[in-house]
């Protein structure tokens, strides 16, 4: 099922609806069906394509896992302040931890951010190499003592980055790439699931206001759940359109790495958090590749005798780089341990950002 794909011209000032935003059921994507399996495949391409966010039902992912997911981050944000800091982000090496409300980025139109997050990602050993090593992004998760807190979380990580993987495949049968181009980039990856919580602070009375910023996201592919109102997305004409929630759906989007890799063809999307509901929370993974996988556009992808329109990066140099944008913590910590340190990050994606408001 592919509700709504064509998207409208509106006049700048009318809201989009619903309907802009593809709803794919998924349900066979497990399957050995190869027929419903290429369908489901380019029905996903194709709003990757087009939008690059769709709305997935039919994943397969355990809802009764996900609302206990949800309770612990609420339990978890609940406790005071001063036992959340004690997992802050800022001790640990891997970024991971707790992510207070004070830790504000560099978003320009972030003026009434408010929320406070909680970061995970593969849960490697203590005497994993690469976190031996000094790596920023790979190693042990850090676990709050909070009684299910870790089984619950882990239990999750283990559903929504499987669920991930096969949607990536997906990707490639769709784009016509050998089996495992992007997948055999993923053996040890730099994804991570965010707990969100947003509040709407008390003197806020401007429900359009936006509480996190305009951006892309960084990684291959994003499946976020949320629980309540706020998300919107750019259309391709520069309007904002409202992401619906309903808790049987997952809402996917492609990010930076992903458009990169496929010279442009699917796109990373602009999308921010309005302070539409007084609290909010939801469930971002970010699906990214190797700390080392070298992103350079797939020569499937680039056509006959043109340029491929995005230079080479390694995945883990551009998830730092952009994370030592938004983490004053992680500016402190480069500074501190050597020259990398640079306050003026650009975003070689930065796009459109500041479009309008409505
Ligand atoms: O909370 C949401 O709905 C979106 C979060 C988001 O865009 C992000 O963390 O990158
Ligand atoms: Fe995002």
């Amino acid at each position: 099922m592919l509700v709504g794909t064509i998207i409208e011209k509106r006049n700048a000032s009318s809201a989009g609806t619903v309907g802009d935003l593809p709803l794919i059921d998924i349900s066979g994507i497990r399957s050995a069906d190869n027929r419903r399996l290429r369908e489901i495949a380019d029905e996903i391409g194709n709003a990757a394509r087009e939008i690059g966010f769709f709305r997935i039902i039919g994943h397969g992912i355990d809802l009764d896992l996900v609302e206990r997911t949800y309770q612990q981050a609420q339990q978890f944000f609940a406790l005071p302040e001063a036992f959340k800091r004690r997992y802050y982000i800022g001790l640990s090496t891997n970024h991971r931890g707790y992510v207070p409300f004070t830790e504000k980025g560099d978003y320009p139109d972030e003026v009434n951010r408010s929320y406070e997050a909680f970061d995970l990602g593969v849960d490697l050993p203590h005497d994993d190499p690469d976190y031996l090593a000094g790596n920023r992004l790979l190693g042990p998760n850090v676990w709050p003592g909070v009684v299910g807190f870790k089984q619950t979380v882990s239990a999750y990580y283990a559903q929504i980055s499987a669920l991930g993987r096969i949607i990536s495949t997906a990707l490639e049968l769709h784009l016509g790439l050998p089996p495992g181009s992007m997948t055999d980039q993923m053996s040890k990856p730099i994804s991570q699931l965010r707990l969100l919580h947003y509040v709407r602070r008390n003197a806020e009375v401007d429900t359009k206001s936006v509480n996190m910023g305009a951006h892309t996201d960084y990684e291959c592919l994003t499946l976020l759940h949320t629980r309540n109102a706020g998300l919107q997305v750019m259309t391709a004409e520069d309007e904002w359109i409202d992401v619906p929630v309903d808790r049987h759906v997952y809402v996917v989007n492609i990010g930076d790495m992903m458009e990169a890799w496929t010279n442009g063809l699917l796109r990373s999307t602009p999308h921010r958090v309005l302070n539409q509901s007084p609290e909010r929370f939801s469930m971002p993974y970010f699906v990214a590749a190797n700390h080392g996988t070298v992103i350079s556009p797939f020569p499937e992808l680039v056509g006959r005798g043109e340029k491929p329109k995005y230079a080479p990066f390694r995945a883990g140099d551009h998830l730092e780089r952009m994370l030592i944008r938004d983490f004053p913590y992680l500016r402190n910590q480069v500074q501190k341990g050597s020259t990398e340190g640079n306050q003026n990050v650009e975003n070689p994606f930065e796009k459109r950002m500041n479009g309008s408001s409505n």
